[in-house]
């Protein structure tokens, strides 16, 4: 029985891999100092995983910014605009953040959220003449490294057909499934050049197979593998991130020599695939959970695998879910922990063991060692068992329909907001966060390290939240913030101060290129012990008689970016966030504050991959942020905000949140993103960005007035705000103010015009 690795994170247990890059982008280090950072990297990462005993070592899980480019590297698939000369590491870069240490700068790629994970990859551009060749030697050329480290490796990479789903089409309408054949040629070819090198297996992972897929992809999987059957390798072929049960006939017709399954999110493909494997097959199961952070049950997950290992014997083959990318790298470097908390964990190394530990269940039962994993499984069961707080499923009881439901409807709301606030017309407001500076993350650096009192910690931050108001009063903005200096992450900040939510110290998983999240750990039943915001809120409120919004983030976003427990379901758990954060939203209003922000950027992320699961997912998801948000008098008005979204299906979701205001990224769009309001006539009042902060280009004044000029022409003038797509806390303030100057003096200008 093998152990199969489907990929190892590359960001580095200290975040080696970042600091790096964020060097090399410096022009602090050069390339071949970054190369061996890299390389480094890359030996430990295959050493751990052969020391627990993975026979085939992946390859093609490393990357400098996202696996997808590297694959598109690899094809040639190079936006023009990036191509200067032969293609190069800064090439890469270029295509990812539209510059790099050499070359002409020119518009990134645009960077898109990975199925329904917190990762974004670059989305490849692929012109209606595409050529597909191998242009970028990285692939095979860390297979040699590994295989001169002595390991066998099994290169892993996407398969051509979710390659094709996950690109986008430049130039011109085509139908991206007529590059297929160039496409399949360029895979045969690399194919080839792994079994040069003596490489057996190849991984093709194929995750849109766990989408509802129409005929036409079914298709093109089908002739995709029969074509790559004459390649000089096995090929293994993959599947996560859900059940891919729905293509069963499909997928149990292709020549592929194995398949690797996400066992973890249906257990019940083990049967319907066993039965089904042709006889040399070999079934991969994905067993131990790649996208969570909690051990396995060792014990009832080898009592669920004993018949299939005798039917398979060695063609089982024991693997996580999916890539560990998404998970953190190592738990044993974690000093801070509850031991109680640490010991229902496991990071990407531990999971590893994990494996071998299954293995062991399932090849010597009756061992000591067996008999003590079995015990200690069982002991861990015992101890989640105890993680119910009454009082939250007391109050989770209570609940009644007209807790989810403010008081008046919007249009009677909307006139005691406007009684109260005496906004102008075309109010301007920013997201939320302004730029998190390198001093500001120092602080807190030395304060966490004890170097700092939290007395003068706090003092700082108050100095930095009043100079936050003060450029904003200077600016002349109407609704201001006080700008989350204080939030090292808008989840991580939440998950710090709630109880049953745990975090870690170095539990850093890769969001894109070098930036990294560390997602909290929800372990037990969600409360707020204590006001979480308040202060902040009513210090910046006591420095200006502008109104202040209050800044929170909501319940769906708190449990999509966080590890979840897994004995309850998302639906309870976005509940209890949901009254934690109804009870600070709660107390900011006690407190004057005026307009309150529930920031929601992950809730169309937490769409269920098959679109015959949306509607339950959408119900209590907006059931969620209901719950949070309408605790409050007619006058106080509630804002939520949400980026990386398009609403074309949803947008019936959208409006049943019934926020007051909502603020969208609409600007790389050009406002087409405003039609689906239009079509649907959204009641209630929408903030479209007009200034794109992930560039560092300043957009000019006449830019916003075109923009709201559009905007104007969808939806109602008085139903309008002006500000930026999402927060700046990645901006420079010297990008800032002058994009803020030009935003409030469009508004003005507006005015005049359309007022
Ligand atoms: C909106 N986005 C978010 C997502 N998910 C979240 N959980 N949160 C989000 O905001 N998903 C979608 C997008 C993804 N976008 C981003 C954008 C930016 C980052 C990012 O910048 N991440 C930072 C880490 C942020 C953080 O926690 N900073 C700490 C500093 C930690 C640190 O590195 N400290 C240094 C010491 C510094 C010094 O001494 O000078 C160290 O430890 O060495 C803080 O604010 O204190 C990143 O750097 O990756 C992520 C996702
Ligand atoms: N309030 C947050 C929202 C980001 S999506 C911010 O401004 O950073
Ligand atoms: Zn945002």
């Amino acid at each position: 029985m093998k152990l199969n690795s489907l990929g190892f994170p590359r960001i580095g247990r200290q975040r080696e891999l970042k600091f790096a890059l964020e060097q090399y982008w410096r022009e602090e280090i050069n390339q071949t100092e970054l190369q061996a950072i890299a390389a480094d990297l890359r030996r430990t990462h295959w050493q751990w995983q052969a020391d627990a005993g993975v026979e085939l070592l992946p390859v093609g899980d490393f990357a400098f910014y996202d696996h997808v480019l590297t694959l598109s590297a690899t094809l040639g698939v190079v936006p023009e605009r990036h191509l200067q000369g032969d293609i190069d590491l800064d090439t890469l870069f270029r295509v990812a953040r539209g510059r790099a240490p050499t070359g002409t700068p020119a518009p990134a790629a645009q960077m898109t959220k990975f199925f329904n994970t917190n990762y974004h990859y670059i989305v490849p551009e692929l012109k209606e003449d595409q050529q597909f060749n191998l242009s970028w030697p990285q692939l095979w050329q860390e297979a040699e490294e590994a295989i001169a480290q002595g390991h066998q490796v099994k290169p892993v990479l996407l398969g051509p057909v979710t390659y094709l789903h996950l690109a986008k089409t430049v130039g011109g309408k085509f139908n991206k499934l007529a590059l297929l054949p160039s496409l399949l040629a360029a895979y045969e070819q690399l194919l080839a050049k792994f079994a040069s090198l003596g490489v057996t297996w190849v991984q093709l992972d194929e995750p849109i197979l766990a989408l509802e897929l129409d005929a036409e992809w079914q298709q093109a999987l089908r002739s995709s593998y029969q074509q790559l059957h004459g390649a000089p390798v096995k090929v293994l072929l993959a599947s996560y991130y859900g059940s891919i049960a729905h293509h069963h006939e499909l997928v149990s017709s292709l020549p592929v020599a194995g398949l690797h399954l996400d066992i973890v999110s249906d257990r019940e493909q083990l049967a319907l695939f066993a039965d089904s494997l042709a006889a040399e097959q070999v079934l991969s199961a994905g067993v131990i959970n790649g996208r969570n952070v909690w051990a396995a049950e060792l014990d009832l997950l080898a009592e669920t695998l004993a018949p299939y290992a005798h039917q398979l014997g060695d063609r089982l083959w024991l693997a996580p879910s999916c890539s560990l990318l998404h998970t953190p790298v190592d738990l044993s470097v974690e000093q801070q922990l509850a031991p109680e908390l640490k010991a229902l964990l496991a990071f990407a190394k531990q999971k590893l063991v994990e494996l071998q530990e299954l293995q062991l269940l399932l090849n010597e039962p009756l061992s000591a060692q067996a008999k003590a994993i079995c015990e200690r499984c069982q002991q861990l069961r015992l101890q989640r068992q105890q993680s119910r707080d009454a009082e939250v499923a007391a109050r989770l009881a209570a609940l009644t329909a007209q807790d989810f439901q403010r008081h008046s409807v919007f249009a009677l709301r909307q006139q005691a907001q406007q009684q109260k606030l005496q906004l102008p017309l075309l109010p301007t407001t920013t997201i939320g966060s302004f730029p998190q500076t390198q001093a500001v993350r120092h602080l807190r650096s030395r304060w966490r390290k004890g170097e700092v009192s939290a007395a003068e910690y706090q003092n700082q931050l108050q100095q930095v939240t009043k100079d936050t108001i003060e450029r904003q009063l200077k600016l002349g903005i109407d609704v201001l913030v006080h700008g989350e200096a204080e939030r090292t992450d808008m989840v991580e900040y939440f998950g710090e101060q709630l109880a049953g939510v745990g975090f870690t110290q170095y539990g850093w998983v890769q969001s894109y290129g070098s930036r990294c999240v560390k997602p909290p750990l929800i372990y037990a039943d969600v409360s707020r012990p204590q006001p979480m915001t308040l202060d902040w809120a009513t210090y910046a409120q006591s420095l200006t008689d502008k109104p202040v919004k209050g800044m929170l983030t909501g319940p769906v976003t708190i449990l999509h970016w966080s590890f979840c427990r897994e004995d309850i379901s998302r639906e309870t758990v976005a509940n209890q966030l949901a009254l934690a954060i109804r009870d600070e939203v709660a107390d900011l209003e006690q407190a004057g504050i005026g307009i309150i922000q529930i920031d929601e950027p992950a809730f169309r992320e937490g769409l269920p991959l098959k679109q015959s699961d949306w509607q339950h997912y959408l119900d209590w998801a907006v059931a969620a942020f209901r719950l949070s948000a309408s605790a409050v008098q007619d006058h106080t008005q509630i804002h939520t905000h949400m980026c990386y979204s398009e609403f074309n299906n949803t947008i019936a979701a959208i409006a049943a949140m019934d926020a007051d205001v909502i603020t969208i990224e609409t600007s790389r769009s050009q406002m087409q993103l405003l039609d689906v309001f239009e079509a649907f006539e959204y009641p209630n009042e929408i903030g479209p960005g007009v200034y794109d902060i992930h560039s560092p280009n300043i957009p000019t004044e006449a830019e916003i007035v075109a923009l709201m000029e559009k905007a104007a022409e969808r939806i109602g003038l008085r139903q309008l705000w002006i500000n930026p797509d999402c927060g700046l806390k990645t901006r420079q303030w010297e990008e800032v103010e002058p994009a803020l100057r030009n935003m409030v003096n469009a508004a003005r200008e507006l005015r005049r015009r359309l007022g």
